[in-house]
């Protein structure tokens, strides 16, 4: 039967590091989609590569650093970018349409609804929607950063069978190959550990954003959302086919998760922290490894000004950030009742929950502590 596959491809797969699109590669990848198509799955692109096919038709030497530079290059390149796929697909007579997003249109339920509904027409006519992130607009907090977490909150919003995160390395390993020679490649990943945010290193080309970092950041949004992901490359003909039937060259990402809910979806991924809880360690075991609820006691002090119901980060006293949650309680209440027992803070304060985040409305950053990669 045809699966839905959201198929992402990196700046490094696209381009040169002088910058400019290799049109040779987007028609070969254009060609792997196309046989997809042909053997009746449905496919979501999700392409990188505007900034870099931009800058030098724009004048600049080298890549931008400059945020406003970079969506000046991305605003060139994205033309660029969508005129190359126009052109690959055209001759194959499959319609291919833009979309441009950024995290606001996933966090606002009716733009969500709006994305999905204009995707899931695409598809049925057969169509492949072409997807980047809307760089004119986005800046910091609203920005993604880059699109290994947007092609997986897409592959999250039309519910997709596989996430395919293609790039120029055959894989994840034990340590960034171009810094490390004798990394092995981990073939399969049932669980986010500790470990893999450690060996994961960033990008390793000129024209690459995210590295292997980003990609365990997406694997973690699509994982909780059941959504099983490849991260591996795709340099031959057949070669997607293959890593879509699980025999590809790469990484593949399983998850026994049930997905989280639309609510805990929305604190973990879309929701903008309005401030942070610095929690001591107690409170961090209870909280990532006993499955409790945060209560006063673990609290050492707030940041921020944030009020019931709003999204918050909670971090350790290291400033490493745990996970988020939706807080019961003000940051003035908080600083009130830091460090005090449940029955004190409630004489102290009026507040709905004597939790100050529940269970059922925090996420972790990390999946679980338990390590299960085999080389
Ligand atoms: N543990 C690792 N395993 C594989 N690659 C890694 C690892 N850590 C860092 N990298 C780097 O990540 C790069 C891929 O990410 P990136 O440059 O952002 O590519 P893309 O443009 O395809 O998103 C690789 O070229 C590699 O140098
Ligand atoms: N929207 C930007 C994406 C940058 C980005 O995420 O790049 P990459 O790490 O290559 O996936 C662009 O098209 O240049």
């Amino acid at each position: 039967m045809g699966k839905r596959i959201v198929v992402k491809i990196g700046s490094s797969s696209l381009t040169s590091e002088e910058g400019g699109l290799n049109r040779e590669r987007v028609r070969f990848f254009a060609n792997e989609i196309v046989a997809l198509h042909a053997s009746g799955h449905q496919v979501l692109l999700v392409t990188s590569g505007a900034i870099a096919a931009g800058f030098r038709r724009l004048g600049y030497a080298t890549r931008p650093k400059l945020v406003h530079e970079k969506q000046a290059a991305a605003a060139v390149g994205q033309a660029l970018l969508m005129e190359a796929y126009q052109e690959a697909f055209s001759n194959r007579e499959i319609a291919v349409a833009q979309l441009l997003l950024t995290r606001p249109d996933f966090s606002n339920r009716s733009r969500a609804q709006n994305a999905h509904r204009t995707i899931e027409e695409l598809l049925k006519q057969g169509a492949v929607p072409i997807i980047n992130e809307n760089d004119t607009v986005a800046v910091n907090e609203i920005k993604f950063g880059d699109n290994d977490s947007l092609s997986a909150l897409v592959a999250n919003l039309v519910k997709a069978d596989g996430l395919y995160i293609l790039t120029d390395m055959d894989g994840v390993y034990t340590g960034d190959p171009r810094k490390t020679p004798d990394a092995v490649r981990i073939e399969r990943v049932e669980v986010l550990s500790e470990e893999l945010y450690r060996v994961a290193g960033g990008a390793g080309s000129t024209v690459g954003t995210g590295g292997m970092r980003s990609k365990i950041e997406a694997a973690r949004i699509a994982m909780q959302g059941g959504v099983p992901l490849f991260v591996g490359r795709v340099s031959e003909h057949g070669d997607l086919g293959a890593a879509v039937a699980g025999s590809g060259k790469g990484t593949y990402f399983t998850s026994s998760l049930h997905s989280l809910s639309a609510k805990k979806h929305w604190v973990g991924f879309l929701s903008v922290p309005q401030g942070r809880i610095i929690l001591d360690s107690g409170a961090e075991e209870a909280l990532l490894n006993k499955g409790r609820s945060l209560l006063p006691i673990g609290i050492t002090s707030a940041e921020g000004d944030f009020h019931p119901g709003d999204v918050i980060e909670v971090v350790n006293r290291d400033g490493r950030i745990l996970g988020r949650g939706v807080t019961n309680y003000s940051s003035w209440q908080i600083k009130a009742v830091a460090g005090l027992s449940s029955e004190e803070a409630l004489k102290r304060v009026d507040v709905v929950r004597v939790e100050v985040v529940h269970r059922d409305e925090w996420v972790a950053s990390t999946i679980v502590k338990e390590v299960s990669t085999h080389e």
